[in-house]
């Protein structure tokens, strides 16, 4: 791993449908090692969302300020379904600074069938961190690399959760705390003001 990887911006985005722990020990873990994170809530082309960008927005607003870390921002105007678009922002905004897009490893096998995959990876270094039950094959790390992509492996343990699992299989043991007071007060995900 190179020395400077780690003094990149790393950006995380994600459809926060809803945060979960995982989101929150990703964040808090990413926060330690890099000097920025930088985080948002966005829509993903190929999903469709239980609720609003606006209110998916709000919990990930609440999750990053209940974290509470000085290095870690969210910045909702990086927002955007398109990879390459949330990209060239941040390049504008941060003009001389290095940036790297974190993904979890379940990511790895879709990068390059993203939309201007070959821009996204000349744009931004490739932070992956291994997700539980994704394990990261050579051949698509060589396909990225291929692609002009510089991947590089965080050593970091993030628990096996997902928002998929909260609206599918009612787990809310893995909603953040700070949560379930909007969570409840609003009906979302299963939740309501008599839990
Ligand atoms: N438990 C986890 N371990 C490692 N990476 C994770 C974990 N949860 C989410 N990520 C990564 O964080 C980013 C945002 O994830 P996302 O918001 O899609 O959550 P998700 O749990 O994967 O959602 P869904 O279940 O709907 O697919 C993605 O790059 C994803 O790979
Ligand atoms: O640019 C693309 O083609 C593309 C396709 C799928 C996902 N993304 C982005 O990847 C990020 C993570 O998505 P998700 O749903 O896993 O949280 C989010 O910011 C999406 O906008 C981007």
């Amino acid at each position: 791993m190179k020395n400077n990887s780690y003094s990149s911006i790393a950006l995380l985005g994600t459809s926060a449908d809803p945060p979960t722990i995982g989101h929150k020990i990703l964040l808090t873990e990413l926060s330690k090692i890099f000097p920025k994170v930088v985080t948002w809530a966005s829509d993903n082309p190929s999903k469709s969302h239980k609720t609003s960008l606006n209110q998916r927005y709000e919990l990930l607003n609440t999750l990053v300020e209940a974290i509470a870390l000085p290095n870690l921002e969210l910045k909702q105007e990086l927002s955007s379904k398109w990879a390459i678009k949330t990209l060239e922002r941040a390049a504008k905004h941060w003009p001389n600074k290095g940036l790297i897009l974190i993904i979890g490893s379940d990511l790895v096998t879709d990068i390059p069938h993203w939309f201007e995959a070959k821009n996204v990876l000349q744009h931004a270094q490739l932070g992956i961190v291994p997700r539980e039950g994704w394990p990261i094959g050579n051949s698509n790390l060589e396909k990225i690399k291929e692609m002009g992509g510089t991947p590089i492996l965080l050593p970091l343990k993030i628990p096996e959760t997902a928002s998929s699992t909260i609206h599918n299989h009612l787990l809310f043991s893995q909603i953040p705390k700070a949560l379930l007071p909007i969570l409840k007060k609003k009906n979302l995900y299963g939740l309501s003001q008599k839990m």
